[in-house]
């Protein structure tokens, strides 16, 4: 069973304030898969050329070994993303994370820039899922996918925008959010791109947390952003696969792969059906828990 071409672990995604230099460095010591550098909603306007300025030296430094890094620029309509693209164009992160995006033009205007200075198809674009429109438009933004011009490979929700511009709440459980959430995994799954979970703003309540991170995973998301230092363990577990399922994933994959079995679609393993489907899906937990194990060794 052919394990899917490249898979880089996405659980937690970690913001922190530009403008922060403490957490900038801090962030080189972390158990997370990805940093997200933000010089949007975290960042006061009169702190945002610091912010700016900050992570440009971050970057130029480096040490942020298997960490993916990833720019969170202001809007171009602001009177900052301007300034912030080119910064993010000359820094070189793995990806630009774009905020409000609600429809592919959006994307378009970055990625269009992006190709003008030439800068290397490995640095991505990543698309904040935080409109109404964005909720409305989730296809089309991620069909943008399907044209490597546009270099998006991520979705990342933004529940707290959100929650502003829907007037939704943000409960235990989110219940008004799950048509949208599941919407935008249906949208990134039908053109081949990430999803990661928003953001739990409670810090102190830690049983809130681990139920919304089980949560995303069980909606399918790659992984969760997060907001502190100590949402990144709990959420790592969650969003690892369970020795149990890995153990069952290779022994449905074996079962396959016996000549016996050679021809068949369905067959049955310790009293259970599986079809060659389930196979596919266990290669790519398997392949998932091979990368998160190589990035630990
Ligand atoms: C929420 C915070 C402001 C709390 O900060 P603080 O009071 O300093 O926390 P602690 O004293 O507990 O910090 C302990 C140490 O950990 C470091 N730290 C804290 N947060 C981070 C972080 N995010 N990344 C890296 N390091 C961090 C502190 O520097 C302390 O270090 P040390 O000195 O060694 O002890 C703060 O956590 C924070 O700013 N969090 C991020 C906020 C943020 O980025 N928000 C924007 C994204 S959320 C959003 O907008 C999503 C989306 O757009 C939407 O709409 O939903
Ligand atoms: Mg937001």
């Amino acid at each position: 069973m052919t394990a899917p071409a490249t898979i880089r672990p996405r659980r937690s995604v970690l913001y922190m304030p530009g403008s922060n230099a403490r957490a900038l460095d801090k962030a080189r010591t972390l158990d997370v898969d990805a940093l997200i550098l933000d010089l949007e909603d975290a960042v006061a306007p009169d702190a945002k050329e610091t912010g700016r300025e900050q992570i440009r030296e971050a970057l130029a430094q480096g040490g942020y070994g298997h960490r993916e890094v990833v720019i969170r620029i202001n809007g171009l309509s602001t009177p900052w993303g301007a300034a912030d693209l080119d910064m993010a164009i000359g820094a070189r992160p793995d990806a630009i994370l774009l905020p409000k995006v609600s429809s592919p033009a959006d994307l378009e205007r970055v990625a269009h820039k992006l190709n003008a200075a030439r800068v290397p198809g490995s640095v991505r674009l990543w698309a904040m899922m935080e409109t109404p429109l964005a909720m409305l438009n989730a296809a089309a933004i991620a069909a943008a996918a399907a044209n490597p011009e546009t270099r998006l490979s991520c979705f990342v929700m933004g529940t707290n925008d959100l929650a502003k511009e829907t007037r939704a709440a943000l409960v235990p459980g989110r219940a008004p959010m799950r048509p949208w959430l599941m919407t935008c995994v249906a949208a990134a799954r039908a053109y081949g791109i990430d999803i990661v979970d928003g953001v739990y703003n409670t810090l102190d309540d830690e049983a809130g947390f681990a139920a919304e991170c089980r949560e995303g995973a069980e909606m399918g998301m790659d992984g969760k952003t997060l907001i502190h230092p100590k949402q990144v363990a709990p959420c790592n577990a969650a969003f690892t696969p369970a020795e149990a399922d890995i153990a069952w994933a290779r022994r449905i994959i074996a079962e396959f792969e016996k000549p016996e079995n050679g021809s068949k679609g369905a067959i049955q393993v310790e009293g259970r059906m599986v079809e060659r489907l389930h196979a596919e899906m266990g290669a790519r937990l398997v392949a998932i828990a091979d990368a998160i194990a190589s990035r630990n060794a």
